[in-house]
């Protein structure tokens, strides 16, 4: 029972009571508009303190209330689509005494995990898996004669991607028991993009579906007692009059498109969904924000947040320089300024990297594809065969989604296309699904692709011109957040193709840095006497500077934030094997396991990519044969 001295709890006598959906169940229906205020409050005062994913949990608190209330999970599978939107449902489940430790080191994370719970069915983060999952899921019940409901549920943003109609083209040709929710806020991070999108607007405000709402609206209006049945009369007439929807035409009986925070319709028409048999595709439209005016006015800002005052909505702002990504952004502008070919594609991912600016003044040459990475590098490749210019800029992890496009579209065709790859490396709070931790050991073996990282934010805008005017594939990969300050010149040149550059003269022990490990290596050089590298690109490398460092040193150190099977370390072994030279290597990077979320300086703690933890590697490794600080 909630502690009466806490004044907080005493805004929550109902939801401190309910420590799994058993709970939640026990609670006469009438009370949960009351459950569903509680919980949307004492979101709001979670996220505050913690940051983290705000304004689509606050549009699902009454789906999220209805599901666990109508379905038996966990043994019904409730399957969330990129689960940002899964904080209330992981408050119902066990964990609102935890949420204060949300995605910090040790605590829970920002996104469904099996090992968090079994109420987490699927780990998520990326997006557009839960149909196929819930597919999978719905396909071993039937193998195994379970009786258990599946239930998918996917935002309007996450259905524009191709896996989602991979999966319901799949599910609908079949004879399986699945139920896709989808959550239609009309919103992806920044608003929706493409023909499904339309398609779902028209569905929502088709012209005889509202007029019909209306008079029916009307019609009742002098008959309160009976004003239940505008639901569902409108049900039974819509699904006679209606042409037949795309997802009836895939397969599914569709069902809405209904209330999402209406959770009297939603419970009922959820316990009809539960009792029928087949493919069923609920339709439910929400408010992304909901009961939170900041977010229901500013759905993008308040997609991710920092810490912010959760009466004024106030994002409490850390003060820094720019970052990486603000970095490209100007970049991107002062280059189009120059080069009408220049075209930038983003899949949708507009504000994350930086593309706001360029979106507003290059309207025509600005190209926001959905979520649909594939796609989007598949499209730079048309376009760059047509000699425009195309900027891909993309996620690293979201990047993997691309991997064949970019082989076999972009790369084995030598198209000239610029990837601006963003979030490289670890990136903190959102922990591994959103680590950019591969990006060097998947493009580095592809021919004909250049692939750089910066140091500094000088060399980030020099690198960009530099993959820019390569008449070729280039990627330049730099990680989340801001770096060490360097004064950016934008006038400075393109860097020579596979030049690195010597920043630290030592002796005895030669440290190759890539990207932003130059930072702490300098600083590690002046303890350990070593000579520092800063390798630039690591594709092709600077073998020249290799070879006389390996000439001029006994031990070789190299330090990336990727991961380091097959990564920048890799082909710095590779380069000295190829000339059968036989040095003593250590290769600093992210190990064989996934980094859990945490501060981004906690994890290269973790890692030992903190200065720490790179001189104790490197003591620990040529300790006991002459030492190399004892140099
Ligand atoms: C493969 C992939 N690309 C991009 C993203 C970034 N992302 C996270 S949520 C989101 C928008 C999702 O929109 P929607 O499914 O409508 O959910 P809503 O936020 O509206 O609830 C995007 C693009 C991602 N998580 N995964
Ligand atoms: C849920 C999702 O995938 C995005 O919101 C992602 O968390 C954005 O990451 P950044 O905060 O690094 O832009
Ligand atoms: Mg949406």
């Amino acid at each position: 029972m909630p502690q009466r001295n806490d004044p907080a709890s005493t805004h929550r006598l109902l939801l401190d009571a309910i420590d799994s959906p058993v709970d939640l169940r026990r609670l006469p229906e009438h009370r949960l508009p009351e459950l569903a205020a509680e919980l949307r409050s004492f979101l709001i005062e979670c996220v505050s303190k913690t940051g983290g994913h705000l304004a689509a949990g606050l549009g699902v608190v009454e789906l999220t209330i209805a599901l666990h209330y109508v379905f038996n999970t966990p043994h019904d599978r409730l399957v969330w689509d990129v689960g940002h939107q899964a904080y209330p449902h992981k408050i119902l489940t066990g964990r609102r005494d935890r949420m204060h430790t949300l995605r910090q080191k040790g605590g829970i994370s920002g996104f469904p995990r099996r090992s968090e719970s079994e109420y987490d069915t699927f780990g998520v983060g990326h997006s557009s898996t839960s149909i196929s999952a819930a597919l999978g899921m719905a396909l071993a019940a039937k193998q195994k004669g379970e009786r258990r409901q599946i239930i998918a549920v996917i935002g309007d943003g996450a259905l524009g991607a191709g896996m989602a109609f991979e999966a319901l083209n799949h599910a609908g040709s079949m004879d399986i028991d699945l139920v896709v929710i989808l959550n239609d806020n009309k919103m992806s991070i920044s608003p929706p993009v493409g023909a499904i999108s339309n398609y779902l607007a028209r569905l929502l405000s088709g012209k005889f579906y509202t007029s019909m709402r209306e008079g029916s609206k009307q019609a009742l209006a002098g008959m309160p007692q009976l004003r239940h049945l505008v639901g569902r009369w409108e049900e039974h007439v819509k699904g006679m009059l209606m042409p037949s929807t795309l997802f009836e035409e895939l397969g599914f009986n569709y069902i809405g498109p209904i209330d999402g925070h209406d959770l009297d319709g939603l419970i009922r028409t959820l316990r009809n969904i539960r009792d029928m048999p087949g493919q069923r595709f609920l339709h439910v439209v929400t408010k992304k924000g909901r009961g939170f005016k900041p977010a229901e006015g500013e759905p993008v800002t308040y997609h991710g947040v920092t810490p912010f005052d959760k009466h004024t909505g106030q994002l409490i702002k850390t003060a820094t320089g720019p970052t990486y990504t603000q970095i490209f952004g100007g970049w991107l502008c002062d280059t189009a300024e120059s080069d009408p070919r220049l075209v930038a594609i983003t899949p949708a991912m507009c504000e994350g990297s930086g593309l706001t600016a360029f979106a507003k003044r290059f309207p025509e040459r600005y190209f926001d594809v959905g979520i649909a990475e594939q796609h989007a590098v598949t499209l730079a490749a048309g376009l760059a065969c047509e000699g425009l210019k195309p900027v891909v800029a993309i996620y690293s992890s979201f990047f993997q989604r691309a991997y064949d496009q970019l082989v076999h579209d972009v790369a084995l065709q030598n198209l000239d296309v610029t990837f601006a790859v963003d979030r490289a490396g670890l990136v903190g709070p959102d922990g591994a699904t959103h680590a950019g931790s591969f990006d060097l050991s998947f493009c580095r073996p592809i021919p004909n692709l250049v692939i750089m990282a910066p140091a500094d934010e000088n060399e980030c805008r020099r690198m960009l011109k530099t993959a820019y005017e390569y008449p070729g594939p280039a990627i330049v990969r730099y990680p989340r957040g801001t770096g060490p300050g360097a004064p950016i010149d934008p006038q400075a040149p393109a860097l020579p193709i596979g030049q690195g550059e010597i920043r630290r003269q030592g002796s005895r022990i030669a440290i190759l840095a890539f990207g932003p490990m130059l930072q702490p290596a300098l600083e590690v050089a002046e303890v350990l006497d070593a000579t520092v590298a800063n390798m630039r690109f690591v594709k092709p490398l600077d073998a020249a500077l290799i070879w006389d460092l390996a000439d001029r040193h006994e031990f070789l150190v190299t330090i990336e934030e990727n991961a380091i099977a097959g990564g920048a370390g890799s082909a710095v072994a590779e380069l000295l094997a190829a000339q059968g030279i036989v040095k003593r290597c250590l290769h600093l990077g992210l190990p064989d396991r996934y980094i859990e979320h945490a501060e981004h300086h906690e994890q290269l703690a973790d890692v030992g990519l903190d200065i720490r933890g790179i001189i104790s590697s490197i003591q620990e490794v040529f300790t006991g044969q002459n030492n190399p600080s004892d140099a």
